[in-house]
């Protein structure tokens, strides 16, 4: 059985507890994390698959432990924060997964507690875990507020369920609060010019993952099970890991070989080397980004991919004039820096990082670099401007807003060229506002805006 196999270990429930308190502490990325962790302890499929699901099962639910431990620990915050974690992982183990037996659970959760803190520690773990056992956690449906309710079933900060409840309505915040609780299958494009879809896929069947052709892009693929790190297409970089979204954007700004292309917010370079494959390797790409230190992970991951149309630099796309002329370019992107609301699926940790007044401090950053870069278009070239946010705020306001403030733009109507099987929102006059609940993917807003020809 799996929980047998990979108890036993117990490195598992260690590495992920270190992981948690790491992240639900600090702060981080916790895909990064993860995938490090997974990459260096060298764990099989599964033990992997038990990591993965601790660490994002236990970060999605965090608000809904809280309130679950409540009745025995009425004060967590006086609590040591790995002592926190570990309890938090456990009643995620006894509530919300059904494959390993309480007493498992328990005797795991005592062991860690003894290896380390000390005996008291050990003591305190089995006795809260054994009242939570013994007595079960409190219902959510005793909360009147059904704001309030939802915040917390679904572990969402109340701010932002409210804000939702303004921007989309009940129903549309309940989906996108529930859908953010499941875990979404990974998505890989293949680097067309090394590979094809459908080879890496029979090869990947070969292998034993269970795969499906993307909606989204003609190089997508949908993994819905396998560990694509420890594969042989990853290694060798004939695949690299992308939202089905994301694909979307490269997709959608009519590339061909002959163009040049300015990506004024591009690192780590998922997008970048998308349009460098478009252009089948030819043309030019220009990519910036705020931090040299990411302009270089562009650098890295375009060589990996075989790609040499792309020189990145570390660059604030707010002052791109003073390295460019006006109306050079045939293509831009700007990738806005953003809340990042739409990845709290496969990225829980934003739901607990972010702050309203972040989302205003943004928009101002996104029109500034949208009001910089937009002299730089040649006249018939077009802007793309996304984000993975699902704030209006951010999105359909801030196009809104430049196409007030641009009068030379027009907002191109992209329903025609969108995949058919794709569930999106057209707001109308604006862009595309894809929601997590509309597709295995993550939520992502864009816009391609044209400048007029004179
Ligand atoms: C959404 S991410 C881009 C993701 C990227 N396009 C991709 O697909 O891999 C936004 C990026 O904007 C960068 N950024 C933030 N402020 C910037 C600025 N003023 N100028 C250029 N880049 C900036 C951030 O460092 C971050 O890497």
């Amino acid at each position: 059985m799996f929980w047998v196999r990979t108890m036993s270990k117990g490195t598992v429930r260690s590495s992920a507890l270190e992981l948690l308190s790491r992240i639900g502490e600090e702060g981080g990325f916790s895909h990064v994390l993860l995938n490090q962790e997974i990459d260096k302890r060298k764990f099989s499929t599964a033990d992997a698959g038990l990591l993965t699901e601790l660490v994002y099962g236990t970060l999605q639910n965090r608000d809904l432990l809280q309130y679950w431990l409540h009745p025995s620990i009425k004060n967590q915050k006086k609590i040591t924060p790995w002592v926190k974690w570990l309890l938090y992982m456990s009643v995620y183990q006894m509530k919300m997964l059904d494959r390993i037996p309480d007493h498992a659970i328990i005797n795991e959760a005592v062991n860690l507690a003894k290896e380390k803190g000390h005996k008291g520690i050990a003591s305190f773990t089995n006795g809260v875990l054994r009242s939570i056992q013994r007595d079960g956690v409190p219902s959510v449906e005793v909360i009147e507020d059904e704001e309030e309710r939802l915040a917390i079933a679904t572990s969402h900060p109340l701010w932002l369920v409210k804000r939702w409840t303004e921007q989309y309505g009940e129903e549309e915040t309940r989906e996108m609060c529930e859908t953010n609780q499941l875990r979404m299958p990974e998505s890989i494009r293949v680097q067309p010019m090394l590979t094809s879809r459908e080879e890496a896929m029979e090869e990947l069947k070969a292998d034993g993952f269970k795969v499906e052709a993307s909606p989204f892009s003609e190089q997508g693929i949908i993994i819905h099970e396998g560990n694509i790190i420890k594969h042989r297409l990853f290694r060798e970089s004939l695949v690299t890991i992308q939202d089905q979204s994301s694909m979307l954007v490269a997709e959608l700004m009519k590339l061909d070989s002959g163009l040049s292309v300015l990506d004024a917010c591009a690192a780590p370079g998922g997008k970048t080397t998308h349009i460098a494959e478009k252009m089948k390797n030819e043309g030019s790409i220009h990519a910036y980004d705020l931090h040299k230190k990411k302009a270089r992970a562009i650098e890295e991951k375009a060589k990996s991919l075989k790609l040499t149309n792309i020189k990145a630099e570390g660059f604030d796309a707010r002052k791109l004039q003073e390295k460019h002329e006006a109306e050079v370019f045939d293509r831009i992107l700007v990738d806005a820096p953003c809340s990042g609301f739409g990845v709290i699926r496969s990225k829980p940790d934003i739901k607990y990082s972010k702050e309203e007044k972040d989302i205003y401090n943004l928009r101002e950053i996104q029109d500034a670099i949208l009001d910089h870069v937009a002299p730089l278009l040649t006249a018939g070239g077009s802007l793309i401007y996304s984000t993975c946010t699902v704030d209006r705020h951010e999105n359909d306001e801030a196009v809104h807003h430049f196409i007030e403030t641009h009068p030379d733009f027009i907002v191109e109507d992209l329903r025609e060229e969108l995949p058919e099987a794709l569930r999106y929102r057209w707001i109308e006059g604006t862009g595309v506002q894809i929601f997590p609940q509309d597709a295995d993917s993550d939520g992502f807003f864009l816009t391609r805006l044209k400048k007029r020809s004179k």
